[in-house]
């Protein structure tokens, strides 16, 4: 069915989907606005299709009460998301009801801008099933209109590692697995950092000696990835964003510096404050957790793998409600 077809069409009401989806880590040095991983940290939420308005409940991150509590009416990412696809598809959106647990830290460099659009998103594409069809492609490019650039939410549709890149037909993306010897740490701050803020920090053309260097980084961090974690090192150098950032999050620089230093594959996680860590083996992983720890400023290390399985979508019979 056809989107025009479906402008009479409407969601059943007392409808539920259950929705979750990964955190990522994007850029992974020198693939900015290219390269993401997925990330074995989740939100979760149930969405139902109710009468009117937009009712929303959030436990966990953003939950009102916390300092970086979230709107629970309709200017909420999630809900905000959700809309943009019934705007899209041309269908009336019902009243929408939201329980949301969420996990994510919020402006860490851990893509939770880019979560709660793929949640939104995809509990639309749940709500709409046989009214219009929602197509992979259609959640990647819904998305990424959103959040306007692909390398969070690609990973966090799709799972695992992820090339995203856009072309005259909207974004488009290619998923690989990555080598089992790679090991991932992430290093968390209590600082925030606004994604928007970091990205007013680059310059709008580069030295083309740069983007050369560039290019051949992140060429390599494909392979050092997939299959020779011996090389990521040298394929996680980069020109193009963590310098022009650097001045706005010290400590993340400081922190990368020190573990570079001592001969880790560390990276600015997404937009920033949180540093990846691509170790080659657990043992060296456990080495970096050290270099954290010695630090003065508060770091929280956490041991992640990569989330293979991407944003999930299913629905929820009502007498299996939570
Ligand atoms: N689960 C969520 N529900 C609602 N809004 C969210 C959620 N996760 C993130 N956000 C919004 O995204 C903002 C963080 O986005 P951003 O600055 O891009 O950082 P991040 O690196 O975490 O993606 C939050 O302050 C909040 O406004
Ligand atoms: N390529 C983007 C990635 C932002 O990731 P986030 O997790 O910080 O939202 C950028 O570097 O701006």
């Amino acid at each position: 069915m056809t989107a025009a077809q479906s402008s009479a069409s409407t969601v059943p009401l007392g409808r539920r989907v259950r929705v979750r989806v990964p955190a990522t880590s994007a850029n992974l040095g020198p693939g900015f606005d290219t390269l993401g991983l997925a990330l074995n940290v989740h939100d979760e939420l149930e969405v139902v299709a109710t009468e009117s308005g937009v009712r929303i409940s959030v436990t966990g991150v953003g939950e009102p009460g916390t300092e970086h509590s979230v709107p629970t009416d309709e200017t909420n990412l999630v809900a905000r998301a959700l809309l943009h696809v019934f705007d899209r598809v041309g269908v009336v959106p019902p009243g929408i009801e939201i329980t949301a647990t969420n996990s994510i830290p919020h402006g860490r460099g851990m893509g939770s801008s880019g979560a709660a659009i793929v949640e939104g998103v995809l509990a639309a594409k749940g709500l709409l099933e046989g009214v219009v069809d929602v197509s992979d492609s259609d959640v990647l490019r819904y998305a990424t209109e959103l959040e306007g650039h692909p390398d969070n939410v690609a990973p966090a549709i799709f799972g695992g590692l992820t090339i995203a890149w856009v072309d005259e037909t909207g974004p488009r993306h290619k998923q690989l697995a990555v080598h089992r010897g790679v090991s991932l740490l992430v290093a968390v701050p209590e600082a925030t950092m606004s994604t928007s803020l970091a990205r007013s920090l680059q310059p709008t053309e580069v030295p083309h000696a740069d983007a050369v260097f560039n290019l051949s980084r992140s060429a390599l961090l494909v392979a050092a990835l997939t299959q020779s974690p011996e090389l990521l090192f040298d394929a996680t150098e980069d020109r193009l964003h963590q310098t022009y950032r650097a001045s706005a999050m010290p400590e993340t620089s400081a922190l990368i510096g020190d573990l570079r230093a001592a001969g880790h594959a560390a990276v600015v996680s997404g937009a920033g404050p949180s540093v990846l860590v691509l170790a080659s083996d657990p043992a060296a992983r456990l080495d970096a957790v050290e270099v954290v720890e010695r630090r003065a400023d508060a770091w929280h290390a956490r041991l992640l793998a990569v989330d293979i399985r991407g944003g999930t979508v299913e629905a929820v019979p009502n007498d299996a409600a939570a």
